[in-house]
């Protein structure tokens, strides 16, 4: 039993935030959630947030402020979801590392099917929008 420490980003352009889909053989596969991934050891959040979507979709970010600190169980895995606000630099994203990713807003995000510990994120957003 452990703690991972995992980054992700709320990317806003206009109204739309962008959300991609786990890879089909990944933990979760198929699943939706905020681009991202698990922090190294010793590595500044910020920093390995904007290596994880430069991997996972070859783009930059410029990564702003704390939206919502998440902390999930699933079965023996217990995850601490750091997710920061970050401003889209104009960059097209690619599905490097990831079966797909889409722009929606944050009404749009009941129509995808998220990682549990996503959902309180997804509540959030919506409640501010
Ligand atoms: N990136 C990201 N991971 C999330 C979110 N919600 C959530 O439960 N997770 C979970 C899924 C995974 O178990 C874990 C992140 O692992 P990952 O597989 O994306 O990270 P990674 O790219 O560093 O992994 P790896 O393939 O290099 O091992 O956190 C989210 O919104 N974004």
């Amino acid at each position: 039993m452990h703690t991972l420490i995992v980054t992700a980003a709320i990317i806003h352009r206009e109204d739309k935030i962008l959300i991609a889909q786990r890879k089909r053989d990944a933990d979760h596969g198929l699943k939706w959630e905020f681009p991202g991934g698990k922090l190294k050891f010793g590595e500044d959040p910020r920093d390995g947030l904007r290596r994880e979507i430069k991997e996972e979709m070859d783009m930059e970010v410029e990564v702003g402020e704390i939206f919502e600190v998440v902390s999930h169980i699933y079965g023996e895995r217990h995850i601490l979801l750091l997710c920061y606000t970050c401003r889209y630099l104009g960059q097209r994203p690619t599905t490097r590392d990831c079966q797909d990713f889409r722009w929606v807003t944050p009404q749009e995000m009941d129509d995808y099917d998220f990682t549990a510990a996503d959902l309180p994120v997804v509540k959030k957003l919506q409640l501010k929008s």
